[in-house]
């Protein structure tokens, strides 16, 4: 018999209220002895909950969940009580001795998936909802929740099962003459317009992840430039150390902050130079690293002593979309520079508080476009990214042996049939599941 799992499903801590949560099938017994019998379904009651010795452990309210109308699909309980620790411990040993365990990580929303609640990337949009931060993750996470995703993924698999019951249906019948003809007709135009869909799923600048992890902008340039200064501008507060020493910055200082509603990372990094000493050489290896990754640079010079060297070595790390930014305006004029195609120049002091505001307006722009919502749902994970191009390639292979070889086209379209089955959770892929759910928290 399955077991019956308890956990806390609020936050741990002091709190108004607390939350317990039960499900399995137990649970109509446990709350039985534990409030003196079952409430009405789904109606909050007020019951004196009395332990396993018959002493009152706290008054609060249950709730009755029968399944299979319940988050996990099986019976379910929920105790909500006074929030202190000494009642919560309370309630976790009268639970206990009434026949329930504390829950794993995850281990609510995996019942609720194997009991077909919810597939796997509503699991994860579950998961992230309770992550969520920020406005644009919330949304995101919800939109998954609500089965974006999953009527994209499922609606792909039927599409692939209609064009691999075609091809299959040109393989039973080999001796047709106009097989390849009749394979063009059927399942080349969908198939083409299926690769078609994954690739534009594919190629959205991992819009979905970035807005799950945080948009990364990294401030390089030449060692005094003031980055860390403007770091500590755009931060508000002393994040990064300031000193006129060039190479004071040497590990890279990230502040997380929210940007329109999205999460973004600020990096500051080590100045680039021919290094003094190797750990100043580690500190500009770091920056490199971190400005070719990043998903924004913001290039820094300081107007005042900026060297024609410098200056060329920063640009050539510039891409279309990032800032030259042109700092220490109160002590000399920016002069004149021909910035790289898509790069803005923005002209300001961090000392004098100048021209900050058009710096902070490039950045809120830059991620609402990068990062705003669209129509179509985001892929959010590198699961979901590593699955969708194991079905594109699979799925490139057949369109090469469609007119030839049927029977090979079958076989890849089979393999991309699991690669989406994999994203959504129809095929068990244990290791995958426990990944999965192992990232939830306990009570979840
Ligand atoms: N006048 C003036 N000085 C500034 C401005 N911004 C920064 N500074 C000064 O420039 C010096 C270097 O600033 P930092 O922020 O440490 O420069 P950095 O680019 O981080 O330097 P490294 O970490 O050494 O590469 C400090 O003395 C700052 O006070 C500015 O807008 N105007
Ligand atoms: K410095
Ligand atoms: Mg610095």
């Amino acid at each position: 018999m399955t077991d019956t799992i308890f956990a806390l499903a609020s936050a741990p801590g002091r709190a108004g209220v607390a939350v317990l949560r039960v499900s399995g099938p137990r649970a109509a017994a446990i709350l039985g002895s534990l409030a003196g019998g079952l409430p009405e379904p789904r109606r909050a009651a007020l019951r004196a909950l009395r332990g396993a010795d018959g002493g009152v452990i706290d008054r609060g309210l249950v709730l009755w969940f029968p399944g299979p109308a319940s988050f996990t699909g099986e019976d379910c309980a929920e105790f909500h009580v006074h929030g202190g620790p000494a009642v919560i411990a309370a309630m976790a040993d009268a639970l206990s001795v009434a026949g329930a365990r504390p829950a794993e990580a995850g281990e609510f929303t995996r019942r609720a998936f194997e009991h077909g609640k919810l597939d796997l990337t509503e699991a994860e949009g579950l998961a992230d909802l309770v992550d969520a931060e920020t406005e644009g993750q919330r949304a995101q996470a919800l939109a998954q929740l609500d089965g974006a995703l999953k009527s994209l993924y499922e609606g792909w698999r039927e599409e692939l099962i209609a064009i691999l019951a075609a091809v299959e249906g040109e393989i039973d019948f080999p001796d047709e003459a106009d097989v390849p003809e009749a394979l063009s007709h059927t399942a080349a135009a969908p198939l083409e317009s299926l690769i078609a869909a994954l690739e534009d799923h594919l190629a959205d600048d991992r819009r979905g992840e970035r807005v799950r992890e945080g948009f990364v902008i990294a401030l390089i340039g030449p060692p005094n430039a003031g980055k860390s200064s403007l770091l500590n501008a755009l931060a508000r507060r002393e994040a990064a150390i300031v000193t006129e020493i060039p190479g004071t910055t040497r590990d890279i200082v990230e502040v997380r902050q929210v940007r329109a509603g999205f999460p973004v990372i600020l990096a500051d990094t080590a100045g680039l130079r021919e290094a003094a000493d190797i750990v100043e050489a580690e500190g500009v290896r770091r920056a490199l690293a971190r400005a070719q990754d990043a998903d924004l640079r913001l290039g820094v010079l300081d107007v005042s002593r900026e060297t024609s060297h410098e200056r060329a070595a920063l640009l050539a790390r510039l891409r279309p979309g990032d800032a030259l930014v042109l700092n220490k305006t109160d002590l000399a004029a920016p002069p004149q520079i021909d910035v790289p195609e898509g790069v803005r120049v923005i002209a300001l002091s961090v000392k004098a508080a100048e021209g900050l505001d058009a710096l902070e307006a490039f950045l809120d722009e830059t991620v609402l476009d990068r990062l705003g919502r669209r129509e179509a749902p985001a892929l959010s994970r590198a699961r979901h990214r590593r699955a969708v191009e194991e079905a594109l390639a699979a799925l490139e292979r057949a369109r090469e042996q469609l007119g030839r070889h049927p029977e090979l086209a079958g076989a890849d379209l089979h393999l991309a049939v699991r690669a989406l089955e994999s994203l959504t959770g129809r095929i068990d892929v244990e290791d995958v599941l426990d990944r999965v759910f192992s990232q939830f928290c306990i009570g979840k």
